[in-house]
């Protein structure tokens, strides 16, 4: 179907399902995602996220329903788990040439966009869970694709880094105007900037804005009062940059090592709860601890 723009979704699932060794894996799905919108599929463990996304893409062929995609387009998959042999040296530009033939210009090209162009060098194993991360993005985005499709793209990174993550996912969007499709089995926190989430239990529980989804009885009785109260809504506004070095680029210019509520930099919220390195531009935990969204 068409949206307002007149632009054909990217990908449509209509009632598709899984099913292994007699049992449905996930059922009933329904999903669209065109260019430049982002799509986060939540859940627990097992409740059928990546089989859903493996639909999308087309690794999986639907055993009931139906999955449409536009001709010729190209999709870029960070998978959650690399079979790659890890005992092995593996430095990250050849990890980016792995499975896709790139120039050097291209390398160093995807490297810079995802902030690691000074690790081109650095083996695979010595890097953080963030950078690593990056390395995965930096090789999906190589390829150019129309759609990104991320498994847990925020496993093995601390807060600040995950923050970070986000807000590269979030410049890529808006650089590229791929569409996304995110899977997160992180319940703390739903990037504001998704348009859809869609809460899979085997089946699809809720679904709608980040909002909507952290406030609807389907989502609180899947997880339960306490864990609903744990979707925060990361709400980006931008007033600041976290750097791939780790410091923090204000919206004045100045770069500060970290970003401290009372710096001067930021219009305090602190609510005396557990991480309140919230402030303007960081609706997370304490979102989270609140029960509810957070808006400046
Ligand atoms: N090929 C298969 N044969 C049988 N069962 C499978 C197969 N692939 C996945 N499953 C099962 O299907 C269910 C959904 O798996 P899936 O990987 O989609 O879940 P998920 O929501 O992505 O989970 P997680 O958050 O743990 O990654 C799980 O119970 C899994 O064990």
């Amino acid at each position: 179907m068409l949206n307002i723009s007149g632009e054909a979704p990217l990908v449509t699932l209509r009632n598709a399902g899984i099913q292994r060794g007699g049992r449905w894996l996930v059922r009933g799905v329904e999903l669209e995602l065109r260019k430049g919108e982002i799509v986060t599929l939540i859940g627990p463990n097992g409740s059928g996220k990546s089989t859903t996304a493996k639909m999308a893409i087309g690794v999986l062929k639907p055993d009931e329903g139906s999955v449409e995609r536009l001709r010729d387009f190209t999709v870029g998959y960070v998978p959650q788990k690399l079979a790659v042999d890890w005992t092995m040296p593996l430095s990250v530009e050849r990890l980016m040439t792995l499975t896709v033939k790139l120039s050097k210009r291209e390398v160093d090209a995807a490297l810079d966009a995802v902030g690691i162009a000074h690790l081109a060098r650095a083996q695979v194993q010595n890097l953080s869970g963030g950078e690593f991360q990056r390395a995965l993005l930096a090789r999906a985005m190589a390829r150019k694709p129309d759609l990104l499709v991320l498994d847990e793209p925020v496993q093995g990174v601390d807060f600040a880094g995950e923050i970070a993550l986000y807000d590269l996912i979030s410049d890529i969007r808006r650089k590229t105007g791929c569409g996304i499709l995110l899977i997160s089995h992180d319940l703390h926190v739903v990037m504001a900037e998704t348009d859809t989430v869609v809460c899979l239990n085997g089946h699809v529980c809720c679904r709608g804005t980040p909002d909507i989804v952290s406030q609807s009885p389907e989502y609180q009785r899947l997880f339960g009062v306490a864990a609903a109260r744990t979707l925060a809504v990361y709400n980006h506004r931008h007033d600041h940059t976290h750097l791939p070095d780790g410091r923090v680029q204000h919206q004045d210019g100045s770069i500060t090592d970290n970003c401290h509520p009372g710096d001067g930099h930021h219009h305090d919220h602190d609510h005396g709860e557990k991480h309140h390195h919230q402030h303007h531009g960081e609706g997370t935990a304490s979102t989270a601890l609140n029960g509810g969204r957070h808006d400046g």
